[in-house]
């Protein structure tokens, strides 16, 4: 229960105030911990950005936010005021030297010394550097000061180092804390509950029994209101590079020696560093890139991509990889990863088949043994065994599926994943945040595939939006005999 405690009173500074990010996501989730108890009434919360406004104007602002992306059975009047009554605001351009620095550090005055400081960094990432610098320049860095910064960590290898130099020459490693949201989610989380705490399913997890693995993060939306954003970075960036691949680490990794940051974040860097790279050849065969056509979704007509920007792009809206993680736990086990908007369903799940048994005992061959680990939504553990089927008085098989879900106690919903890391900066754990070499580790297996997208090595796809991918995806798969898992209604 130590993590659902209150954590010491802090300050956190939100560049990026008014930004979609703070207040879809950020001013929610730190009002949620208020509500379960674990903001001291004496935490602050300071927003800066440019936007001239007066603390009165921004806490109004605050106010609808939480009203429009809370659902209202959490907005209680009371906690409501208790949470805005936490708020403050500057105004403060922070790529800049100003006196606009002043009213930061005025806020700051009255804290105690050693108070826990956290800098989120909800900007543009070009950003990142020139705020640190001023952080420094006006003596805000103290020992207890923790630095978080939202993805994208670069583009490619080379923005991706200037970015940790930037923040680096003013924060050593320990105080960066490098957001992946998709390690906040409890079922991501519990990759490694199942793995571990269950010797049935830990001693089948490698190659002498796993035939395959899959991870998907397939949305319906297209890209909303972020297109500027999500054109200039494309599927693989925005969710394959972060999000899947530590998805794929935590599927992949040999068990750490503890749940303390480093044990677990070695863990992941070693799978990272087993990828087989894929070289400008490879691409051809190990990657699928696509961009969705108009289509129908939920019943709805919806554009296209292409449409929806109002432009010609070369940016892919689908992407899909054929991974291979060299360790001999894995070896000839091919981990297909895909991600896609404007999918046919919201879905973000870990599919293992395991190797069928080799029996003749029943005639046919018995069905691939498959655990589904659904992230997203439906939570919750899906195996499909073979069992009698009692319809026959001959002794044929067919299937059935254990599924369990996972649930919040009393129904409640599952926090967002922002709320749980939010917190932990403050903690001090980042054991659920991506360390230096992680990101860059990442980018090195990444960066190839995007320069063989980039010089047209493999083509550009198209599918319609509703459906479930290009036709190629379903082809990279079927070359070992496999298919895609296509989550139920
Ligand atoms: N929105 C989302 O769902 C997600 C966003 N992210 C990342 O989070 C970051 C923010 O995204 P998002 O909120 O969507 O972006 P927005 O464009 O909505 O917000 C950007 C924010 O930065 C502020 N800003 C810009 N320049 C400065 C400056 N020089 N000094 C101080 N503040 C400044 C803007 O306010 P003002 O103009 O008033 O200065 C605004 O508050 C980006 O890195 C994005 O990639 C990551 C995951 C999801
Ligand atoms: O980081 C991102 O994630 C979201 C998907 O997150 P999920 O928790 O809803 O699966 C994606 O829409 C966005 O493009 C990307 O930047």
């Amino acid at each position: 229960m130590e993590h659902f405690q209150q954590v010491e009173p802090f300050d956190y500074v939100i560049f990026g105030a008014t930004g979609d990010l703070t207040m879809r996501k950020l001013l929610p989730a730190l009002y949620n911990r208020l509500r379960l108890g674990q903001i001291p009434d004496d935490a602050c919360i300071i927003g800066a950005a440019r936007t001239e406004l007066s603390r009165e104007a921004y806490v109004a602002r605050a106010r609808e936010a939480l009203e429009r992306f809370l659902p209202s059975d959490v907005l209680s009047p009371g906690l409501v005021d208790r949470f805005l009554a936490r708020l403050d605001y500057v105004t403060l351009d922070s790529s800049r030297e100003s006196t606009q620095w002043d009213s930061l550090t005025s806020l700051f005055a009255k804290a105690q010394p050693d108070r826990v400081r956290v800098f989120y960094f909800a900007t543009a990432p070009q950003l990142y550097g020139s705020i640190c610098e001023n952080l420094h320049r006006y003596g805000l860095i103290t020992a207890s000061s923790r630095v978080v910064l939202e993805k994208p960590i670069g583009t490619d290898m080379a923005t991706a180092t200037a970015i940790n130099d930037g923040v680096g020459q003013y924060f050593p490693e320990k105080q960066i804390y490098r957001i992946d949201h998709y390690l906040g989610k409890e079922t991501v989380q519990n990759v490694l509950a199942l793995r571990f705490a269950n010797p049935l399913i830990n001693a089948a997890w490698s190659a002498e029994h796993i035939e395959s693995v899959q991870i998907t993060a397939a949305e319906t939306v297209g890209v909303e209101g972020r297109a500027a954003y999500y054109d200039t970075s494309g599927a693989l960036r925005d969710m394959i590079q972060n999000h899947l691949l530590q998805v794929l680490c935590l599927v992949a990794m040999e068990a750490p020696d503890s749940l303390e940051a480093d044990a677990v974040r070695n863990a992941k860097l070693a799978v990272l560093n087993a990828l087989r790279p894929i070289t400008e050849a490879s691409a051809a065969t190990e990657t699928v890139r696509a961009q969705y056509t108009a289509g129908v979704i939920g019943g709805e007509n919806v554009p296209g991509y292409l449409e929806e920007l109002g432009q010609p792009s070369t940016t892919e809206t689908y992407a899909a990889v054929r991974a291979w993680v060299d360790t001999p736990r894995w070896k000839n086990v091919p981990f297909y990863i895909r991600t896609a908007k404007r999918s046919a369903r919201k879905v973000s799940e870990i599919v293992v088949t395991f190797r069928p048994a080799a029996t003749t005992m029943f005639g046919a061959t018995p069905a691939s043994n498959r655990l589904v680990l659904r992230i997203q939504p439906n939570e919750g553990v899906e195996l499909r065994l073979n069992v009698k089927n009692p319809a026959l008085d001959v002794f044929n098989l067919h299937t059935a599926d254990l599924d369990a879900s996972i649930r919040m106690e009393g129904g409640m919903p599952f926090p967002d994943s922002y709320e749980r890391l939010l917190l932990d900066a403050v903690r001090g754990d980042p054991v659920l945040f991506i360390r230096r070499d992680e990101v860059e580790a990442a980018w090195r297996w990444a960066e190839p595939v995007l320069d063989a997208w980039k010089h047209n090595t493999v083509p550009m796809q198209t599918y319609s939006a509703g459906s479930y991918g290009p036709e190629q995806a379903t082809r990279l798969l079927a070359e070992h005999g496999d298919t895609w898992h296509e989550a139920s209604e």
